[in-house]
Formats: structure tokens, C-alpha cells, sequence
């Protein structure tokens, strides 16, 4: 996979793309990274990327003419000319970011992240530029910088051979529509607190019910509302009624 990112700030990125398992992703030629500031399109000889509001008000407005710029340009030096790339663009206006996202994009061969600053975007970079629009959240940063390095994160842990330990995202809060189970180490027992003996028994087929217990005890006490009462197995329903029972 191939990941652009068009940013202001590309030396925000270095040790992001770098350490850990984006390194090693990279390292393997599992994905590609780069980092490109869009400033080094911008049409006019004092570099701006930016201008006041038609409207006026408060706030200074991303142009169109550096983004789309950058944008062509990556688009025309890719070697995969036939593979049209999805062009994100970062914002707080945009469609929640969910697992089912990051797996959606996991599946792609390009991607290029569009880091907003200021006030926003010029509305035409909207509609005729990009192919998604994502918010991380809802809130407001000062950029898109690190909703780009999450989106970024969360679709690398997905590419075949990047984690080393497949099954480690396949159980993952979200990739299973539960939240995961608790985990213990070493040691079994720390300031009076024992890990639960079950998993102390070499016994896969009782922890492997007690991870589906726990992981489903854990979805229900803080995130109720992922649970789909018509998809639940016999087993399911009366773990819940036992909850429930317990509270
Ligand atoms: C200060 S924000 C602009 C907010 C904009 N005026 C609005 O109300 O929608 C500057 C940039 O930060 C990024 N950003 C801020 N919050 C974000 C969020 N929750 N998700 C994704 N990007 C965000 C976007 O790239 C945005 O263009």
C-alpha cells in the first residue's frame, strides 16, 4: 500500500512514520509513507497556501489551487496510473471513523490524507477533489495532522505481515462488534490480586468461554448500545441475564 499525505507540517511526521510497527510495516515493504507539504504548489510567488474568507469573517481558508496541485501530481507519478487512489480529506465535518472504515480502507492500494489548518477548506476542494471526508471525533484540532496519523495507524495494524501477530487484530475491540476481553500477565498473583484461575488452567476450550464471557460482560456494562439483542446465542442470553442479576 501507498500512503500520501498532504500536509503543512510534514515534519510532524518523521518519527510517527518511523517508529514501531509503521517502521517496520515500512521496513518490510508492507506500505510506503510520505509526507509531502502542499506549499510547494501553491501558484504564487510568495508560497501562500491560504487567504481571507469571501464573506469576510474570522479565519484564513485553505486554496484550492496548492491542493489540487499536489493532489495531480501524485496522482500522474504514480506507477499504478489504473489504480484511482482515495483522497481523504481530514475534517471535523466528515463521517465518524469506525473500524469498519479502517478495514474498509485497509483494502485499498493508495491512499492520500489531505491535512487541513486554519479555518478549513475552499468548499470546491470538497466537492470535486476528494473521495471521503473523515472525522476522527467530535471535537476540533488546530489541524489534521493527527487525525491523519490515526486513520494512518488504524488501517497499517490491518495489512497482512504488519503486526507479526495477525491474531492479535482480528480479537481487537471493534473487529469483533464487542469490546475485548481483560488481559493478564506474569504474575499470577500481585498485591493480593490473583489473575482469575480459569486462565491459569491450560484449559482452551473454558478460557476461550471465558474470553466470549468477559468480552461480552465488558461490551455490556460500558458500551450497551453494540450489542444486537437478536444476534445473541442462547449461551449469550442468559451470560446477561446472569449480569444483570449481578448489578
Ligand atoms: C480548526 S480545524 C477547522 C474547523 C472548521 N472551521 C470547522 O468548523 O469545521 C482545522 C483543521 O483541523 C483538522 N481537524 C480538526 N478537527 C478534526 C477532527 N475532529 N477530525 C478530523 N480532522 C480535524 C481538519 O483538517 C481541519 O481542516
Amino acid at each position: 500500500m501507498r500512503i500520501d499525505v498532504l500536509t503543512l507540517f510534514p515534519e510532524m511526521f518523521g518519527s510517527f512514520f518511523e517508529a514501531s510497527i509503521m517502521g517496520k510495516a515500512q521496513e518490510k515493504g508492507i506500505v510506503q509513507f510520505q509526507a509531502v507539504n502542499f506549499r510547494s504548489f501553491s501558484t504564487n510567488k510568495h508560497q501562500t497556501v491560504d487567504d481571507y474568507p469571501y464573506g469576510g469573517g474570522g479565519g484564513m481558508v485553505l486554496k484550492p489551487e496548492p491542493i489540487f496541485g499536489a493532489v495531480e501530481n501524485l496522482v500522474s507519478a504514480s506507477d499504478r496510473p489504473a489504480a484511482s487512489p482515495r483522497v481523504i480529506l481530514l475534517c471535523p465535518q466528515g463521517e465518524p471513523y469506525h473500524q469498519r472504515k479502517a478495514e474498509e480502507l485497509s483494502r485499498e492500494e493508495h491512499l492520500i490524507l489531505v491535512c487541513g489548518h486554519y479555518e478549513g477548506y475552499d468548499e470546491r476542494i470538497r466537492e470535486h477533489l476528494v473521495t471521503d471526508e473523515i472525522s476522527i471525533g467530535d471535537y476540533v484540532l488546530t489541524g489534521g495532522e493527527i487525525p491523519a496519523m490515526t486513520i494512518i495507524d488504524s488501517v497499517v495494524r490491518l495489512l497482512p505481515g504488519a503486526l507479526g501477530n495477525e491474531s492479535s487484530a482480528i480479537t481487537d475491540s471493534h473487529s469483533t462488534g464487542r469490546l475485548e476481553y481483560p488481559h493478564y500477565t506474569r504474575p499470577a498473583v500481585y498485591r493480593d490480586w490473583a489473575v482469575p484461575d480459569v486462565l491459569l488452567s491450560g484449559h482452551h476450550e473454558r478460557i476461550e468461554e471465558w474470553r466470549q464471557k468477559e468480552s461480552l460482560r465488558r461490551t455490556w456494562q460500558r458500551r450497551r448500545e453494540m450489542i444486537n439483542p437478536d444476534k445473541l446465542t442462547k449461551a449469550e442470553k442468559s451470560w446477561i441475564a446472569e449480569f444483570e442479576r449481578e448489578t
